[in-house]
């Protein structure tokens, strides 16, 4: 049995579902089918999910949204048309998406997320009903009464584990499952999102849940590729990694596959394929336990903006018993995570994820820092990126650090900080957000130059 997990692009226009309706009904194994709202036709084009967001969010502000509401349906309305499916399902949507926003809008975050969901339980409703017309043997599921329940942290669900008690009985089922990808549901029965780009967690749980032989990622590209085609033109494409490399990569920028996506997957042991709904019959990418690197030893270049840094200095913070402690204590009474946190003898930084740090926050935490701790100095900068580079072969083999500084002299970029700690399988180099695609650009020409046309 496969779960096949059809992304925002495949699922865009008419046009786009019935190559899904075809690389499903190919492959009679494909017996779940995980679907995105409505992605992008085309690069200026806007996501279902943000339009969405903008309906959920004009709603809040002026307790009124018609012409949002109506861009929405408009969206479906022309899939429907063009999928020859007729008004009706159309006045359903229209009717499930006044409905929700009837909900209590001083439950704000709910609200929110009962809003963002109705794309993909919207979809996948429509896509049924096109796979019933063409003579497949669907139907629709909720994630309710699949049991796919998750914790109650609006737009951040975390799938419960009793989800899978529940999950598991979906392989009995005869008929072709259409599921909508990116929300479950809490205990109490409320609908709960997951982060955004989350239907492929979706996909990875039922995968996990149903013990499925694979899991199949199906996308707008052939394959996973070194690095991300919008920097680099052309990049080799990798044939197999492994979870782990995905992991770090899809961290780091490789919006291709969510990172918490590969957990349910790897646990249990399925492979993931990330495959192209506009070409099915490239092999795409496998996603493996282990892997042989004999070729190269890195396999990816990823980068990723808007982290920042809390600088701290203080002279013997090395002796201070406590005091990394006490620092953390200070970001984790504010609700911050942190990503990295690079230190010295007397100075230490905190590196996060800058969307977290309003003027607000940063004010308080540099006051109670220099409070609580009697620091030297203390300041928060902004504007960093991230870049990883990632491989299975990188820790037992020499050199991999000094390539990687000399690409960056060639580049003229500074090195703000680098961490090859913890990891073994990236190197990750803390620069200004500005020498991103620079960056990017000079590490890929140093491993992958002269590269093949695949790596693995
Ligand atoms: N290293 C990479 N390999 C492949 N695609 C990548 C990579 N990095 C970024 N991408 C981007 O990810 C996109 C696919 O992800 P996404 O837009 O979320 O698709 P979907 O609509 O199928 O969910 C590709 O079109 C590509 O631009
Ligand atoms: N539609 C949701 C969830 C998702 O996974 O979408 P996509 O498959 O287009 O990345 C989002 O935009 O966040």
């Amino acid at each position: 049995m496969k779960v096949a997990k059809f992304g925002g692009t495949s699922v865009a226009s008419a046009e786009q579902i019935k190559k899904v309706a075809a690389i499903v009904a190919e492959d009679k194994e494909r017996k779940i089918i995980v679907v995105s709202a409505p992605g992008k036709r085309h690069s200026d084009d806007t996501k279902v999910t943000d339009l969405l967001i903008q309906l959920g969010e004009t709603m809040l502000e002026k307790g009124e949204a018609e012409i949002e509401l109506q861009e929405v349906v408009k969206r479906y309305e022309d899939i429907a048309e063009g999928l020859g499916l007729g008004r009706e399902i159309v006045a359903t949507i229209e009717a499930d998406l006044r409905k929700r926003l009837e909900f209590d809008l001083n439950r704000g975050d709910s609200f929110m997320d009962l809003i963002k969901a109705s794309g993909e339980d919207n979809n996948a409703k429509l896509i049924a009903s096109y796979f019933q017309k063409v003579g497949l043997n669907a139907t629709y599921l909720n994630p309710q009464d699949a049991g796919l329940f998750v914790s109650d942290e609006p737009g951040n669900a975390q799938v419960l584990s009793e989800a899978y008690d529940h999950l598991i009985h979906l392989r009995q089922r005869d008929e072709i499952i259409v599921f909508p990808g990116f929300f479950g549901y809490s205990k109490e029965g409320t609908l709960v999102t997951f982060s955004r780009g989350g239907s492929d967690i979706t996909g990875s749980i039922l995968a996990a849940g149903v013990k499925a032989d694979l899991y199949e990622n199906f996308t707008d590209v052939d394959s996973v590729f070194a690095a991300n085609p919008k920097i680099i033109d052309n990049p080799v494409k990798i044939k197999r990694m492994t979870y782990r490399e995905m992991r770090e990569l899809s961290y780091a920028g490789f919006s291709v596959f969510h990172d918490e996506a590969l957990f349910p997957a790897f646990r249990n042991g399925i492979p993931v394929c990330v495959k192209n709904t506009n070409n099915p019959s490239s092999s795409g990418t496998m996603i493996i336990a282990e892997r042989e690197y004999f070729l190269n030893p890195v396999i990816g270049i990823a980068a990723d903006e808007g982290f920042a840094t809390i600088y701290v200095r203080k002279y013997l913070m090395n002796r201070e018993v406590g005091f990394g402690r006490r620092l953390l204590q200070i970001l984790e009474d504010e609700g911050l995570s942190y990503e990295h946190m690079p230190s010295g003898i007397d100075d230490t930084s905190v590196i996060l994820r800058q969307e977290q740090l309003t003027d607000e926050i940063e004010e308080r935490i540099v006051a109670k820092i220099n409070e609580e701790l009697c620091v030297d100095d203390v300041y928060v900068e902004r504007d960093f990126a991230m870049v990883m580079i990632v491989g299975e072969g990188m820790h037992n083999t020499i050199g991999i650090s000094s390539r990687a500084t000399a690409a960056l002299t060639r580049a003229n970029v500074n090195i703000e900080m680098i961490n090859q700690g913890s990891s073994e399988v990236s190197l990750i180099l803390g620069i200004h957000a500005s020498d991103a695609d620079r960056t990017v650009r000079e590490l890929y020409q140093e491993f992958f130059g002269g590269a093949d046309e695949t790596v693995q």
